[in-house]
C-alpha cells in the first residue's frame, strides 16, 4: 500500500509498524507495510512455510494475544483477486470514514495485481500489518488479510492448486471464493476436491471444519434474472446447491459435501468492471476508469465482508484462537500434511505387498519376496517424497525415518505371513514327532528283541511323550488355545528338522528351552528353575 506512515497513523486503530523488524533492507528504509509471502513455491513443486516471515506477522507485541479474525480469497487464476484484496485493504485503512474508497485518481495499490494473461501471485501472501478492530460487543480482534495463488495456472498442477487453496481455506475463517461469470458445476466440484484435501489434512471433528464461504460472482451478467449485491447472490446459490431427490447422485454429492464444510455459506454478484479495466494494459486502478455500477457494489461489498460485527472469529473445533494459536495452527497444519503423506505412503506399500504376498496369494520364495519389498518400499518412499508437503525439506525428513521404519515394521509382518503359506514349514511338526515315533517304535522292537529291557523302556517311555506331544499339538492347532505352548512344540521339532549337525540340533534345542523358561515358570510356579548365568549369558 503506497502510503505513507503518517497517513495510516491519523486512521488510528492500526499496529504500528515499527514494532516490526523487517528483514527486507527496502522495507526497514521506506517503513511501509506490503504483502508477505508465507507460503513459498519452489521450482520443483515443493512448497515451504517461511516460520520467520509468518512469526514476525502473528507474534508482533499488539497482536499475538488478540483474537484472530483471517480473510482470504481464492480461485482460478487472473480473476481480479489480488485487485479486490486491495480494495479491502483501502477499507481497513480507513475505517472510520465513509469515503474509504479514495480519490478518483488514486492509483490502486497493495498486494501486486496486473492485467495479462499470466499469473501474477504465487503461494500465500500475507498483509504485514494486522489490523485492530473494535468489535460492537466491545472486544477487540486482529484482523489478517491473506492473498493466495490463483488456481490452474499454466505453471502448477492440480495437487499445487489444491495444497494452496485447501491451506488458506484452513487458516482463514472467511474464504472468498472469487469465481467469474457463473457458479458453474465445475467450480462447486474444485471446490469439493480442494476441501476434501483440507479435510485429510485436518483431524476428524463432529463440528464442520471450515467457517464462512462466499461465493463472490465476477461480472455477472444475468441482473434481470438475480440482481446484484447480496441478496441476488443468495436466491441464486440457494438454486445452485439445491438438493433434490430427482437430482443425479454426484450432484447430490457434491452440494452435500459444501454444505456439511462449511458454517455459513452466502454469495455475492458483481457487474463487470468494465472494458477499461479488463483490456487496457495502462489501467492502474483508477477509480474514474472504473464503471460505477462496479464501484456501487464495491461500496457494498467490502463494507460487507469487512464490517466490525461481520467479522467472525478464526475457530478451531468451536474455540476462538488468537494469532499465537493461528502461527501455530499453520505450522501444526503443515505437520497433518506430512502424516497425511506417511499415511499414503505407507497405504501404497500395504497395498502393493498384499498383491504379492496377501493372504490368498500362495507362498513366495523369500529371496523374490525381498526383492519385491525393495521395489515397492522405494516406491512409497518416492510417492512420500513427490507430496507436496508444507514446512521444508528438514521438518519433512523426520516423517521420512518414521515411514521407512513402519514399512520395515510391516515388511517383517510380511516375511511371517508368507513363511506361514510354506507347506512344509506347517508340515514340519507332526512329520518329525511321526519320525521320532517310528525311530522310537523300531528302536524299542529291536532293544526289546535283544533283550536290552532298560533301552527299550526308554524307547517306550519317548514314544509315548511323542504321541502325547502329537495330540496336544494337533489339539493346539485345532482349537487355537494354549498357544505358547503350540509355539514350544514347533520350535522344538523346528530344530531337531533342521539339524545340520548335531551340536547345532542341540544348541538350538538349548535355546528354546532357555526361551520358555519363563512359561515353565509360569506353568509350574513351584519349581522355579535354577538361573544359571552361564545360561543367561547364552540367552543374550
Ligand atoms: N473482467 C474483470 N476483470 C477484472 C476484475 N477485477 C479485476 N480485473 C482485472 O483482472 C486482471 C487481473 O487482476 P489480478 O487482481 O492480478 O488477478 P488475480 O486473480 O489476483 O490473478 P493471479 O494472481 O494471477 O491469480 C487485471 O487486469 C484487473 O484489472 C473483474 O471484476 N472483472
Ligand atoms: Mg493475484
Amino acid at each position: 500500500m503506497a502510503r505513507d506512515k503518517k497517513d495510516r497513523d491519523s486512521w488510528g486503530s492500526l499496529v504500528d509498524k515499527n514494532v516490526y523488524d523487517w528483514s527486507s533492507e527496502e522495507e526497514e528504509t521506506d517503513g511501509r507495510a506490503r504483502p508477505v509471502q508465507v507460503l513459498v513455491v519452489k521450482d520443483d513443486h515443493t512448497f515451504e512455510l517461511d516460520e520467520a516471515a509468518l512469526s514476525k506477522i502473528l507474534l508482533a507485541e499488539e497482536v499475538r494475544d488478540r483474537e484472530v479474525v483471517a480473510i482470504s480469497v481464492a480461485g482460478a487464476f487472473r480473476k481480479g483477486k489480488s485487485f479486490l484484496m486491495d480494495f479491502m485493504l483501502r477499507y481497513m485503512y480507513s475505517q472510520a470514514s465513509d469515503k474509504w474508497l479514495g480519490d478518483a485518481d488514486e492509483p490502486l495499490m497493495g498486494f501486486s495485481w496486473r492485467g495479462g494473461s499470466e499469473r501474477e501471485t504465487t503461494g500465500i501472501q500475507i498483509w504485514s500489518e494486522v489490523f485492530l478492530v473494535d468489535k460492537p460487543d466491545g472486544s477487540k480482534v486482529a484482523v489478517l488479510l491473506m492473498d493466495t495463488q490463483g488456481t490452474f495456472d499454466s505453471q502448477s498442477t492440480l495437487r499445487d492448486s489444491a495444497t494452496v487453496f485447501a491451506l488458506s481455506t484452513m487458516i482463514s475463517s472467511m474464504q472468498v471464493y472469487n469465481i467469474s461469470q457463473n457458479v458453474q458445476e465445475d467450480d462447486l466440484q474444485h471446490l469439493q476436491l480442494f476441501t476434501e484435501y483440507g479435510r485429510l489434512a485436518m483431524e476428524e471433528t463432529f463440528l464442520k471444519p471450515f467457517q464462512s464461504m462466499i461465493f463472490l460472482v465476477r461480472d455477472w451478467s444475468f441482473p434481470y434474472e438475480f440482481p446484484y449485491g447480496q441478496e441476488g447472490g443468495m436466491k441464486f446459490l440457494e438454486k445452485r446447491l439445491k438438493i433434490s431427490e430427482n437430482q443425479h447422485e454426484e450432484l447430490q454429492n457434491v452440494r452435500k459435501h459444501i454444505h456439511s464444510c462449511f458454517t455459513n455459506i452466502s454469495c455475492f454478484l458483481m457487474p463487470h468492471p468494465g472494458l477499461k479495466v479488463a483490456t487496457n494494459p495502462h489501467f492502474d486502478g483508477r477509480l474514474k476508469e472504473i464503471d460505477q455500477d462496479f464501484i456501487n457494489n464495491l461500496q457494498v461489498l467490502v463494507p460487507w465482508l469487512l464490517r466490525p460485527k461481520n467479522l467472525d472469529v478464526k475457530e478451531i473445533n468451536g474455540s476462538k484462537i488468537t494469532c499465537r494459536g493461528l502461527l501455530e495452527y499453520f505450522k501444526a497444519t503443515a505437520e497433518a500434511n506430512n502424516l497425511a503423506a506417511v499415511a499414503a505412503a505407507k497405504d501404497l506399500y500395504n497395498r502393493k505387498m498384499e498383491e504379492v504376498s496377501g493372504g490368498d496369494r500362495p507362498f513366495l520364495a523369500p529371496s523374490e519376496l525381498q526383492k519385491r519389498h525393495l521395489g515397492i518400499r522405494e516406491e512409497a518412499l518416492t510417492l512420500f517424497r513427490s507430496v507436496k508437503k508444507m514446512g521444508g525439506e528438514e521438518f519433512s525428513r523426520r516423517y521420512l525415518l518414521q515411514l521407512e521404519a513402519e514399512i520395515d515394521e510391516l515388511f517383517v509382518q510380511y516375511i511371517k505371513h508368507n513363511d506361514s503359506k510354506n507347506i512344509f514349514h506347517a508340515a514340519r511338526t507332526p512329520a518329525t514327532l511321526f519320525v521320532v515315533i517310528f525311530v522310537m517304535y523300531v528302536a524299542a522292537g529291536i532293544t526289546g528283541f535283544v533283550g536290552v529291557d532298560i533301552i527299550a523302556s526308554i524307547c517306550n517311555m519317548v514314544l509315548g511323550f511323542a504321541l502325547i506331544t502329537l495330540c496336544t499339538w494337533a489339539y493346539i492347532r485345532y482349537s487355537g488355545e494354549y498357544r505358547e505352548l503350540g509355539a514350544v512344540i514347533d520350535q522344538v521339532a523346528g530344530a531337531l528338522w533342521d539339524q545340520g549337525s548335531t551340536n547345532e540340533a542341540l544348541y538350538k534345542l538349548y535355546s528354546v528351552a532357555a526361551n520358555h523358561r519363563q512359561l515353565y515358570n509360569h506353568a509350574f510356579p513351584g519349581h522355579q528353575t535354577d538361573q544359571h548365568p552361564e545360561q543367561d549369558k547364552k540367552q543374550n
